[in-house]
């Protein structure tokens, strides 16, 4: 196991108003991972990334980012982390490339031209560096959002929602953008609501509900059960028990016997459904519908919630 970069330890959160954010927050991100922070709205991702950049003060406990803790020694350990906010804050009259140079400045570090133009090539905003960012598309500002957060050379890059409401190419860009910074050895840290993204990206996922790390997983491990599905057979006449045929597949009946529901893993090869359907004809059990769904992150959320004492 490759060391840790980023360490939270006994994390509280109380905002003024009384409510309890966080609550005994441990987590440690390992060096050159990415790791997917999942959590419903409100479940505080925003407050736990905040107090990590210095945003927000913790009430309680402690976070360090490569040994520097994020309170006492505030300017080294920001100076190690890339934060790409959810929203757009910065000068709109300004050019893409005086942005970004001021940024970099922000942080203490001299100027590098080479850098810079690194950053913006790979981004696919060289040809814009002059523009001015208000005439720029909104895909356009999300990367110089990330552009202004990799000035400075971060070692660890949060990135809040980066693909809320943006086009799938963009989406597709910024998972390659990703891949290549943790090749480069940086850390990642998202927070998404898409499954899919946790899926394409993360080594691990970190699931957070009401303040508290439910659970941190390694992604193929979360991910089997984030792969279940579902099968609903409606049948044409409603059935008072379950035959013993049928024993050999994960079955409940539902709606008083008349919706069969087959709980299967959707990343196995086989899903058992051919098989059951053949053997409710041999049972002589008609159905007149037939559903599939995929459990969604809300169902695994409950899932995972409820498992916790
Ligand atoms: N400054 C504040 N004062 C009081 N309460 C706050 C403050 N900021 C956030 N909260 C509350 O803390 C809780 C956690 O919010 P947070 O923004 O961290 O959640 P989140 O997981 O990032 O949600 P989302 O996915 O909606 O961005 C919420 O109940 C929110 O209303």
């Amino acid at each position: 196991m490759s060391e840790a970069i980023l360490r939270i330890s006994g994390l509280e959160k109380r905002y003024a108003s009384g409510l309890h954010a966080l609550k005994e927050v441990n987590l440690e991100i390992r060096q050159g991972e990415i790791f997917a922070l999942l959590g419903p709205n409100g479940a505080g991702k925003t407050t736990l990334i905040s107090i990590v950049c210095g945003i927000v003060s913790p009430s309680a406990g402690t976070v360090t980012v490569d040994g520097h803790d994020v309170v006492r020694d505030y300017r080294a350990s920001r100076s190690l982390i890339g934060l790409v906010p959810q929203e757009l804050h910065t000068d709109m009259f300004e050019t893409v490339w005086a942005t970004i140079n001021f940024s970099r400045g922000l942080f203490g570090k001299a100027p590098d031209a080479a850098h810079l133009e690194k950053v913006l090539r790979d981004l696919s905003l060289w040809e814009k560096r002059n523009d001015k960012i208000m005439t720029l598309s909104g895909g356009m500002k999300r990367r110089v959002l990330i552009a202004k957060a990799l000035a400075h050379e971060p070692r660890i890059l949060f990135l809040d929602e980066p693909t809320a409401g943006v086009d799938v190419e963009l989406r597709r860009d910024m998972w390659a953008l990703v891949r290549r910074l943790r090749d480069s050895g940086v850390t990642v840290v998202l927070t998404t609501h898409y499954i899919e993204e946790a899926e394409e990206m993360a080594d691990r996922i970190g699931v957070i509900a009401n303040g508290a790390l439910a659970i941190v997983e390694e992604k193929a491990k979360l991910m089997r059960e984030l792969g279940r599905k579902q099968l609903t057979v409606h049948l044409q006449t409603p059935l008072q028990s379950l035959p013993e045929a049928l024993a050999p597949w994960t079955l409940a009946l539902k709606a008083d016997g008349r919706d069969l529901e087959y709980t299967f893993d959707g990343h196995q090869e086989k899903s058992g459904i051919p098989e059951l359907l053949k053997k409710l004809a041999e049972l002589g059990l008609e159905y007149n519908d037939l559903q599939t769904r995929q459990s969604t992150l809300e169902d695994i959320f409950v899932g995972i919630v409820h498992r916790k004492p």
